[in-house]
């Protein structure tokens, strides 16, 4: 039967107030008791009493029994969440630098306190690619799991390409779009996709990794030559989160750029658009689209929890119980792209093959079979140097880095 709801919800910004504007042109078996926000004198389009800069009027308050938090404050969203779920309330976020950096503690408070918390919303907008984790692929060994995470970072690199806009000038649409995070490192270096892939993984392989142990290289030392190799070649460039299962010990992540060709279904994800591939051992490949950003389509995820709290929906975070044995490494090959400048670059990420290499100019390529341990032991380097690295290739090449016996030996 479905339960009413009465709702304290966090943050009154892009989807704080696009999940609003879907609310309410709905009857629902919800009420909205109240909004916390921070900044208490902002004009606001609903009326004042609505609103309140103290977020003990809602924690406090007994007849909310539903959380919502849509703050931009990864720091004060986990106390308002961990208070919520301690205090017996159901809770549904979208903030997912939060729920990367606390997984395992938000995974036992559910448990410890019998409550829900719910954050489809927080992967990839609105694509419901957690519940189908969590509830289709029950049974289905997955492969891998990757696409194109980040809205602002996909609608960079399309203009870019398609249109040939600038770098800062498409990065500043995408700021007043409402797409990028505060801070906009977040979406163009890779850190904003790692968060999802980490919560993603913890559904898909029942692995919670901490976020700094997975490698994220981002966009921001794209340059006109890496442009203008992908044209030459028909390919673009997507900012791609990855997560493989390599055996059944065995899941690799990482966050890098990619080249994909038109075959590719990330070829035509645009803007702020996101792409979820699948690959599942008996299902094979699936792909899942739709905008990854943005007030209506992640308010309409975060509905979506809302709706499914109203029968108590709660993850059951399968997949940890099923796969025990599987652990996160870095121990893997890949083969990458590295534009450079500084040739001791190339000499410190020792590459294993060199398949390819060019000079023109200032214009300096190598392409070859890396190590991602070498990738993560430079990455300050590659990024303070202005290299841009992509992969290359499909999922199929990365592979687990095995030491030979005799390598273990010397080591
Ligand atoms: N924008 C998007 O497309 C998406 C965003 N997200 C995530 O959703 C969350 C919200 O993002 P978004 O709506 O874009 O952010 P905005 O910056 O647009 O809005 C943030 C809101 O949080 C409020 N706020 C900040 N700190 C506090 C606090 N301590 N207590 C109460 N309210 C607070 C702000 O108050 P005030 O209005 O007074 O400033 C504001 O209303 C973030 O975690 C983001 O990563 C997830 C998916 C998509
Ligand atoms: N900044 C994020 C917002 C949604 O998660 C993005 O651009 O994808």
């Amino acid at each position: 039967m479905s339960k009413k709801l009465k709702l304290g919800i966090f943050g009154f910004g892009v989807v704080g107030q696009g999940l609003h504007d879907i609310i309410r042109t709905k009857a629902l078996n919800f009420e909205i008791v109240k909004f916390a926000i921070k900044d208490a004198s902002k004009k606001r389009t609903l009326p004042a009493e609505l609103f309140t800069t103290d977020k003990n009027e809602i924690l406090n308050n007994a007849e909310i029994n539903t959380i919502v938090e849509l703050i931009n404050d990864p720091v004060a969203a986990f106390d308002i969440v961990k208070r919520a779920l301690t205090s017996g309330k159901n809770v549904v976020s979208a903030s997912k630098k939060m729920i990367a950096d606390n997984l395992e503690e938000l995974i036992y408070l559910q448990k410890q306190h019998g409550t829900s918390l719910l954050y489809e919303g927080s992967v990839c907008g609105s694509i419901p690619i957690i519940r189908n984790l969590e509830e289709y692929y029950d049974n289905e060994l997955l492969h891998s799991i990757s696409g194109i995470f980040n809205g602002s970072s996909n609608y960079i690199l399309s203009k870019v390409y398609n249109e040939g806009l600038d770098y800062d000038t498409a990065l500043k649409q995408a700021q007043d779009l409402g797409f990028a995070e505060t801070d906009p490192t977040s979406d163009v270096g890779g850190f904003d996709a790692k968060y999802k892939l980490v919560i993603a993984s913890a559904h898909a392989y029942g692995v919670v990794v901490k976020p700094e142990d997975v490698l994220n290289i981002g966009i921001q030392t794209l340059s006109a030559y890496d442009l203008q190799y992908a044209k030459e070649k028909r390919l673009k460039i997507k900012l791609v989160p990855v997560a493989k299962e390599l055996d059944d010990q065995h899941v690799a992540m990482f966050v890098l750029p990619r080249f994909v060709n038109s075959d590719h279904f990330l070829y035509n994800v645009d803007n702020e658009y996101n792409g979820v591939v699948v690959q599942a051992a008996f299902a094979d490949q699936q792909f899942f689209f739709g905008k990854g950003a943005g007030g209506h389509p992640t308010g309409s995820a975060v509905l979506s929890d809302i709706a499914a709290l109203r029968y108590d929906y709660q993850y059951e975070y399968k997949k940890a119980h099923e796969k025990k044995d599987l652990k996160f490494t870095n121990d893997i090959e890949l083969n990458v792209y590295v534009r450079y400048e500084d040739e001791s670059l190339i000499e410190a990420l020792a590459f294993d093959y060199i398949h390819e290499r060019f000079y023109s100019g200032n214009f300096r390529f190598v392409i070859g079979t890396i190590k991602l341990k070498n990738l993560i032991a430079n990455q300050s380097r590659i990024s303070a140097e202005g290299a841009f690295v992509a992969c290359t290739g499909d999922l199929k090449e990365i592979k687990l880095h095995v030491l030979t016996d005799l390598a273990t030996e010397v080591l």
